[in-house]
């Protein structure tokens, strides 16, 4: 691919801001659009924290390089250049000089893979990358997914953990309007679970929530998409479905009526 390196030189603008909300002990959401931002946003959570753990919820495992891509895109790479293990697969581009991989792959693991290419296969084989593919959702069902994948990553839960999801992680009854999309994925309320661990452990320094384009297909299939988009971020950031109790914690007395007895 001959322009990937004007790619990797946005996405330094991508990580310098990112990786000021993250100083300021701020959550960074990004989102997309296209899941090479994370080549910024992945970039600015190892460097902005001392140990970091990432979820990669998505269907494919973005995990080609130049030399091994069947399509060139530049959303189906950005794993393999962020991995410190990697390194040595990618030719020098100019434009990425600023950038120097930094995450070890065993501080990784995916969730909800289902379409994955051959030398993508093979470089989870060589470098033993935690995987849990649709089958291990079946088997294990989503919270012993999400409970494996977690210890994984963070044995000792002391990792800030970046989560980036892909829309396409999901059915794609459940979210059409997607570049990419595959079936026989995860359910919204399976993404939705995820979104709560993660937020639940406390430890969570960024989000991006992508490939979400509201340019394909119909006005139904974007509000579909939109709205299953808004859940999981909703619950990545502490929405809890069963209602959340007001800051305020005073319930407030009708105009008129008196508190006969202190509760
Ligand atoms: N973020 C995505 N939607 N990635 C899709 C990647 C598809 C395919 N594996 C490729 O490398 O071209
Ligand atoms: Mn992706």
């Amino acid at each position: 691919m001959d322009d990937y390196h004007h790619v990797v030189a946005c996405m330094h603008e991508v990580s310098n801001l990112a990786r000021k909300i993250q100083s300021e002990g701020r959550i960074c959401l990004a989102l997309g659009g296209d899941h090479s931002v994370t080549i910024g946003t992945v970039d600015a959570t190892v460097n902005a924290h001392e140990d970091v753990a990432v979820i990669w919820v998505d269907a494919h495992a973005d995990l080609n390089t130049p030399a091994t891509s069947p399509s060139g895109s530049a959303h189906g790479m950005p794993v393999a250049l962020l991995a410190k293990d990697l390194a040595d697969y990618w030719p020098y581009l100019p434009g990425m000089d600023w950038q120097v991989p930094k995450l070890p792959l065993s501080n990784l693991a995916y969730i909800g893979l289902r379409d994955v290419d051959e030398y993508e296969r093979l470089t989870m084989e060589k470098f033993n990358v935690c995987a849990f593919g649709m089958q291990d959702v079946e088997s294990l069902g989503i919270t012993g997914t999400v409970e494996l994948a977690l210890r994984h990553v963070d044995p000792y839960k002391r990792r800030a953990i970046h989560l980036s999801f892909d829309i396409d992680a999901l059915d794609a009854l459940e979210a059409p309007s997607t570049g990419t999309p595959v079936r026989g994925g995860l359910t919204l309320r399976e993404g939705i679970h995820i979104m709560e661990k993660v937020h639940e452990t406390g430890r969570l320094a960024a989000v991006d929530l992508v490939e979400v384009n509201p340019h394909l297909g119909s006005a139904r299939d974007v509000a579909t998409t939109v709205q299953a988009a808004q859940q999981l971020l909703l619950a990545a950031f502490g929405h809890s479905r069963l209602g959340n109790t007001p800051r305020a914690r005073d319930l407030p007395l009708t105009k008129g009526a008196t508190l006969k007895k202190e509760s």
